[in-house]
């Protein structure tokens, strides 16, 4: 049974519990013509352990440029990232990503993909076949654990792209568009999967989306980026219905609302207040500045 259910948090767990701290990120590209583009500006949030949280936002907002600023594979103009109070710098063991394609090597078995990232940081050949079996199963593919990448689906694909990021065992797992080159059943069954990798091993997830339904079906918490420049606009708690079965809440009325919330912010709208019924989202009042 699939839930949405982080493991729970007091309150002083949350504010002491924090993982990913990004504080005043701003970043300047040029373009081809020598234009300064503006992709993010002032851009902050934190991400609490075990949290799951979706950056989302129309195209251009700059979620790829910040999930990659996260990584360290892209610096910031000014600002800076900590990942458990160290700050990024580069690439590290500590943070794992997936991309839109899981960009396998071809010539590798499943097995032998996992193991390519134990092997460039040094880990002895029985240990890491033993780290990559783990990772291959934990993703449910131990039977297809000796195929190559063209013997595998578009989402048994992904999943060896996910037990090769999980494999180094990182405090935060970074996804760019995980599920968004899969077909509609498969991305399904890969949200669901998701979840349950979660509940099991309790890793802190950021991740990128376009899709409004599956930020706020997979996520505890939404940042939503606005445009030129891409700035945060508001962070939205979309942790309704945690510990209630994945499938229930697809379709709950509960969960439309929040969809709903989500694409006013992205459109740059307030939040609707209701009349009556629960108080605003505390996150959406703390973050929001
Ligand atoms: N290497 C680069 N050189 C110049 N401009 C860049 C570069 N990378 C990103 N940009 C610009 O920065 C802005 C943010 O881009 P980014 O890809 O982060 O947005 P995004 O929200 O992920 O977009 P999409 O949803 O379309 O993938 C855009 O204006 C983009 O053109």
């Amino acid at each position: 049974m699939t839930t949405k259910a982080s493991p729970s948090r007091t309150g002083a767990d949350r504010d002491t519990d924090v993982i990913v701290d990004v504080q005043n990120v701003c970043k300047s590209f040029r373009d081809d013509r020598g234009r300064e583009v503006h992709a993010l500006r002032d851009v902050s949030f934190q991400v609490r352990r075990s949290e799951i949280v979706a950056l989302t936002g129309q195209s251009g907002c700059g979620k790829t440029t910040l999930l990659r600023i996260i990584m360290g594979l892209e610096r910031p103009t000014s600002g800076g990232v900590s990942v458990n109070g160290v700050r990024v710098r580069g690439c590290g063991p500590d943070r794992g990503i997936v991309f839109q394609n899981a960009e396998l090597l071809p010539w590798r078995t499943a097995l032998g993909n996992v193991e390519f990232g134990l092997e460039a940081r040094g880990m002895p050949k029985e240990k890491r076949r033993e780290v990559a079996r783990q990772a291959i199963e934990l993703v449910g593919l131990g039977h297809a654990a000796h195929r190559r990448p063209h013997e595998l689906s578009g989402g048994m694909r992904q999943r060896v792209g996910i037990a090769r990021a999980l494999a180094i065992d990182p405090a935060v797992l970074l996804m760019d568009e995980p599920f968004s080159a899969l077909d509609a059943q498969t991305r399904e069954n890969m949200q669901a999967e998701l979840l349950d990798i979660h509940a099991r091993t309790g890793k802190t997830i950021v991740f990128v989306s376009h899709d409004l339904d599956e930020s706020v079906l997979l996520a505890d918490r939404v940042v939503t980026l606005v445009p030129d420049p891409g700035r945060v606009h508001g962070v939205l708690d979309t942790s309704v219905g945690a510990g209630t079965p994945l499938d229930e809440r697809r379709g709950s009325p509960e969960l439309a609302a929040r969809r709903h919330e989500l694409w006013r912010l992205i459109h740059g709208r307030e939040v609707e207040r209701p009349q009556k019924g629960p108080e605003p989202h505390e996150s959406y009042k703390e973050e929001r500045a």
